[in-house]
């Protein structure tokens, strides 16, 4: 079952008179059951990309489509992006997903609570799983660089999305850190209908990779 479809997709960013085509028809499928890691340079398209399948940009060219759901999420205002993204997707972005003046357990409950269902259960056994649960009631600007991007992890999935899409999800984790981290996606993905994109510059995460795809100044590399 596919979960998430990109097709043909561009993006283009300007400054000042330059172009810089980060995405230059880039095409996949996220299908049910999958942990696809993203693997490429720094510069090579991977965030893009990854913006663009959630939602969060909007490309200049080509769709991406919430398979698992029959809609599609490119050229929607950005209201309707941000209600089929809540609903579908977890993302995890590089830069944290956090907001300042909420705690950690209320920042992983937060999307649960936009769509009217908190799992509070659900958000503390996640926050546990990563090693987080005596940090609940520590803010953002409290939390190593480490600890950002397992609460980020945590509020990513604790809405019960059916796809996952992070980018380096454990840039910033030791070992032992990582390997709990990995120990939650797997887990996220073996549920039955769930499936994950995962960008990454870690051999040790893509290891774990049901597949693996390479970007190149915006496209496949084989392609
Ligand atoms: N907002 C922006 N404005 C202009 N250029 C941008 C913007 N965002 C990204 N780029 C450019 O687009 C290209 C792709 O960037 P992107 O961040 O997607 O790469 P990446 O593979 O995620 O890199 P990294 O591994 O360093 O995170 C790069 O050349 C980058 O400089």
């Amino acid at each position: 079952m596919t979960l998430l479809q990109a097709t043909d997709v561009y993006r283009f960013y300007h400054v000042g008179d330059d172009e810089t085509r980060a995405l230059r028809g880039a095409s996949l499928e996220v299908r049910a059951g999958e942990l696809v890691v993203l693997l490429g340079r720094s510069g090579s398209g991977k965030s893009t990309l990854l913006a663009c399948l959630a939602g969060l940009d909007d490309p200049d060219g080509g769709q991406v489509e919430v398979a698992v759901a029959s809609r599609r999420l490119s050229r929607r205002p950005e209201v309707q992006r941000a209600r089929l993204r809540a609903e579908h997707l977890g993302v995890m972005l590089q830069s944290g997903n956090l907001l300042p003046h909420l705690n950690v357990l209320e920042n992983v409950l937060l999307t649960g609570r936009i769509l009217g269902k908190p799992d509070e259960v659900r958000a503390r056994e996640l926050l546990a799983q990563l090693g987080l649960a005596g940090r609940l009631a520590a803010y953002p600007s409290q939390l190593s660089g480490g600890e950002t991007a397992r609460v980020s992890l945590a509020a990513a999935l604790a809405h019960g999305p059916a796809i996952l899409l992070a980018d380096e999800p454990t840039a910033e984790l030791d070992l032992q850190t990582e390997v709990q981290v990995a120990q939650v996606i797997e887990a996220f993905v073996r549920q039955p209908g769930h499936g994950a994109l995962i960008a990454t510059h870690s051999p040790r995460l893509a290891a774990h990779a049901s597949r693996v795809l390479r970007l190149k100044d915006g496209r496949w590399q084989d392609a």
